[in-house]
């Protein structure tokens, strides 16, 4: 049964790929509800179906078996009803438009007018500290300014769920401690359900209320494990021994699912 305040309700979830080779598994078995309001983080080794599963939620992939829900809709309805934003591996904005026009094409796409454009562009410039560079093409950014520029888009029609795919895996350190530090803040203020991708254990522990284990072939769900940390979280939360014991639970979990081999 969908819980009201699910965002995401997966049960027995599956994913077969026919490909030349056989069959691939690349989700099986997959029961999980993301609340609203929820940090989510999916780590696991190479292939164990984090893309796929938020490939499932965005109506990108269609699933084989069993079923999911997003705000209690199918994935076709919740992506008619502009249910999410989406936020790619690399940021991939339009080199050939401004950073502006990067943000304003969902809302071309939905239709609004100039005027609330404009409005919706400057709050999300703003959000995401870029104010000042809406006329600045990507290239004329760093990596980091170009992926908030690429969440300002994601979040620019205001979906309550984000989904973010490894958003920072090709950032150096400094920048991503940074952007995390953001991502954390936003998310606070705007009370957004987020689903994030990462490899990284310090990451999915400093940014989330729950962080799911899987592993692969087939990929599937290994752990859940609840966050204690405080929603309030400095980037020096990473040396307490709170964090650090979460930090363990996931790795415990990683060799559990064996073959993680980062
Ligand atoms: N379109 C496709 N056709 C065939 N197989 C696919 C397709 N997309 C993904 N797969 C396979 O499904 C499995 C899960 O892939 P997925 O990209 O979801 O893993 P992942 O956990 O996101 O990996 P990574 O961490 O490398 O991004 C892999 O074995 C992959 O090769």
């Amino acid at each position: 049964m969908t819980s009201a305040a699910s965002v995401v309700s997966a049960r027995d979830l599956g994913l077969t790929f026919d490909t030349n080779d056989g069959p691939v598994h690349a989700l099986a078995g997959v029961n999980l509800d993301i609340r609203k309001g929820d940090f989510v983080s999916f780590i696991g080794p190479s292939g164990c179906g984090k893309t796929t599963f938020l490939r499932v939620i965005a109506d990108l992939e269609k699933h084989t078996t069993g079923s999911i829900e997003i705000n209690g809709m199918t994935p076709e309805n919740a992506r008619l009803a502009r249910a999410y934003g989406y936020v790619f591996q690399a940021a991939a904005l339009y080199p050939w438009r401004t950073i502006e026009k990067n943000i304003a094409l969902p809302l071309e796409i939905m239709g609004y007018g100039a005027d609330d454009q404009k409005r919706r562009i400057a709050e999300m410039l703003d959000l995401v500290n870029l104010s000042g560079f809406g006329k600045k093409y990507p290239w004329q950014l760093s990596g980091g300014m170009q992926q908030r520029a690429s969440i300002a888009r994601a979040l620019a029609f205001d979906a309550d769920l984000l989904l973010m795919d490894e958003p920072f895996g090709a950032l150096d350190e400094i920048v991503r401690d940074h952007l995390n530090e953001q991502l954390l803040k936003l998310w606070d203020k705007t009370n957004k359900t987020i689903c994030f991708v990462t490899h990284s254990i310090p990451e999915a522990v400093y940014l989330s209320t729950r962080i799911v284990v899987m592993s692969p072939r087939p990929g599937r769900v290994t752990d859940v494990i609840e966050s204690t940390l405080p929603r309030e979280r400095p980037l020096e939360i990473r040396d307490t021994p709170e964090f650090l014991e979460i930090a363990h639970r996931v790795r415990e979990g990683l060799k559990a699912g064996h073959s993680y081999e980062e």
